[in-house]
């Protein structure tokens, strides 16, 4: 039994998965996978060095995260570029995870939070139902200047690399929104608990 779950950057999709994991779901954190591909001897970096070249890795062959985040959140042709290295291998990680979980554990929900799950849900078969947390777009680009310390305008290039939130909110199966109190998020999250656990 699985949920992805995703929604916008900075929506609040690590605090429900958290919460989730408080009442016992098993998590697969996309983000995590997405940092675990990039680590120094990881064949996909080699391959993303490759592409964009030394300058994007500090002396100790370590990536430079705002380095190359400055480059693919303000170029889609770079950005769809990173994406295509590095996609496959997360994608293949975040199913072997999620599968694995499953099958050590039947009787448990297993979460993925997945950034960009409908940026391509068909390369998603196996996630049975997809919940979305959503927050209206200027709540979106408040909390993430507030919890980066951006300007607007790079908390702007970073919303614009993704689908839109109301797009996404339209495709969810399950929908949490998460403008309210976090009171208010917990209890929408004992509701899905409720009914997908059906304690
Ligand atoms: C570009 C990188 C180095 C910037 O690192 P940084 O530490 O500043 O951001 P972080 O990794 O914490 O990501 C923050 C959020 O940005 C968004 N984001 C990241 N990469 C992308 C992308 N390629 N397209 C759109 N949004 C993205 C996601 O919402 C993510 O949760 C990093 O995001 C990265 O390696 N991206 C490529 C892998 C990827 O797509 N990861 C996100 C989904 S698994
Ligand atoms: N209900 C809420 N009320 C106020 N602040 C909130 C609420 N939910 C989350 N936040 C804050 O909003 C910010 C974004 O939340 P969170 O980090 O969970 O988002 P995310 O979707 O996981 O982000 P990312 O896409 O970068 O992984 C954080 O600073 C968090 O503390």
């Amino acid at each position: 039994m699985n949920i992805g779950l995703t929604g916008g950057i900075a929506t609040g999709k690590s605090t429900v998965s958290s919460m989730l994991a408080m009442k016992g779901a098993l998590l697969v954190d996309a983000d995590i996978i997405a940092r675990e591909v990039m680590l120094p001897g990881h064949p996909v970096l080699d391959e993303v060095t490759e592409h964009f070249g030394q300058d994007i890795l500090f002396e100790d062959s370590t990536l430079n995260r705002k380095k190359l985040g400055e480059i693919i959140f303000h170029n889609p042709e770079q950005r769809t570029a990173l994406n295509a290295i590095t996609h496959p291998a997360i994608r293949q990680e975040i199913r072997e995870r999620t599968e694995a979980y499953e099958r050590q554990h039947p009787d448990r929900l297993v979460v993925a939070d997945i950034p960009l799950l409908l940026e391509a849900r068909e390369q998603y078969p196996f996630l049975e139902q997809i919940a979305v947390v959503y927050v209206p777009r200027e709540l979106q680009l408040e909390r993430l200047m507030n919890r980066d310390a951006l300007t607007r305008e790079a908390a702007e290039a970073r919303l614009s690399s993704q689908m839109d939130i109301e797009q996404k909110k339209s495709l969810a199966d399950i929908l949490i929104d998460n403008s309210g109190s976090l009171v208010e998020t917990q209890l929408q999250v004992d509701n899905l608990w409720r009914r997908m656990v059906q304690i």
